[in-house]
């Protein structure tokens, strides 16, 4: 069994906005799937949906299943105890799960007081550390006394991947959560996720508008275009070029709709060009100050952008 089944899940904002339509994709403990799409295709939605936070408003239709558990129609308690405890959640702006007004530790400490992970202080201290160390942040001690405007974008970063983490979910769910870096702490952060993603077991749903970002989490590649799935696939096929062409064959599979590695019917092809020298995949590097390390590339043909008007913003 899958560790999260969606089936035929639709969404539809007020308004009558149509932004998930039938979709059904399954992720399987340990694994990856990355949700790939241009703006308004509804991954924000999908991924937000499953988080039990569609918006005010809306109708979902259809069925999300976490470990067998039926997620949609729980009440509010128990989704709150989802959230947090089984589903981890990193956004774009980790401004938007980090308290300006707390120190990092503090609110670290408080994540595993509500989920009953740690009583005492002393107790939550001796987690936390490890933590911050595990989402690679280089001083756990410094971080754990900083505030988070004391930390840079990636470190920052790093402390909400941390609290996402805190609970020891089973599910992780970022998105978009390296638009606002910098090209090198963009690969390092999305790595990480990958280090975590193997080494604990845990499953990962990224949402990007990003080729270059899918191609470096590689696994699975689910693309939305105006709420639907049209393709899913494994990333190094979805989103190799064809020799020569500059083409993947992104835009020319039709995925099953059940979120397996199937590629079945070929249709037309997606024009992707490559990236220019500035925004090559950066190769692994030895450590800058504030940022430790790169994990080594994921063996992808090389850096990828969408054409205009297609899969980027
Ligand atoms: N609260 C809302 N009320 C009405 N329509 C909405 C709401 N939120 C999103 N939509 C619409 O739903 C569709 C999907 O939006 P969504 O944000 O899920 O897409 P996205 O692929 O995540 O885009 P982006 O990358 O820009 O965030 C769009 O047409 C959007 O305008």
């Amino acid at each position: 069994m899958s560790l999260l089944a969606i089936d035929h899940l639709t969404v539809h904002h007020p308004g009558g906005t149509r932004a998930v339509d039938d979709v059904s994709l399954t992720l399987d403990a340990g694994r990856a799937l990355v949700l790939l799409g241009a703006s308004g295709s509804g991954k924000t939605t999908l991924a937000r949906t499953v988080l039990g936070l569609p918006g005010r408003g809306t109708t979902v239709r259809g069925s999300i299943r976490l470990g067998g558990t039926e997620l949609l129609g729980l009440p509010e308690r128990a989704l709150t105890r989802v959230r947090g405890r089984r589903i981890g959640y990193v956004p774009q702006d980790p401004s938007a799960t980090l308290d300006p007004l707390r120190r990092i530790g503090t609110q670290l400490a408080e994540v595993l007081r509500t989920h009953r992970l740690a009583d005492t202080r002393q107790a939550a201290r001796a987690v936390a550390l490890p933590l911050l160390t595990a989402a690679g942040l280089p001083d756990p001690e410094r971080a754990a006394h900083a505030y988070p405007h004391e930390l840079s974008g990636g470190l920052r970063q790093r402390a909400a991947i941390a609290l996402a983490i805190a609970a020891d979910p089973e599910l992780l769910i970022a998105d978009e959560p390296t638009t606002a870096l910098d090209t090198l702490v963009r690969a390092r952060i999305l790595d990480l996720f990958t280090t975590l993603r193997t080494r604990c077991n845990l499953a990962l749903l990224l949402v990007t508008h990003d080729l270059s970002a899918a191609a470096r989490i590689g696994d699975t590649v689910a693309v939305l275009e105006e709420g639907r799935l049209t393709a899913v696939g494994p990333a190094q096929e979805l989103l190799r070029p064809d020799k020569g062409s500059g083409r993947t064959a992104g835009g020319e599979i039709r995925g099953s709709g059940n979120g397996e590695s199937e590629l079945l019917a070929v249709g037309a092809h997606r024009e992707v060009r490559a990236a220019s020298g500035r925004e090559q995949n950066p190769k692994p590097t030895a450590r800058t100050g504030s940022e430790p390390a790169a994990a080594p590339s994921p063996p992808f043909p090389g850096p990828l952008v969408a054409s205009e008007g297609e899969v980027s913003k």
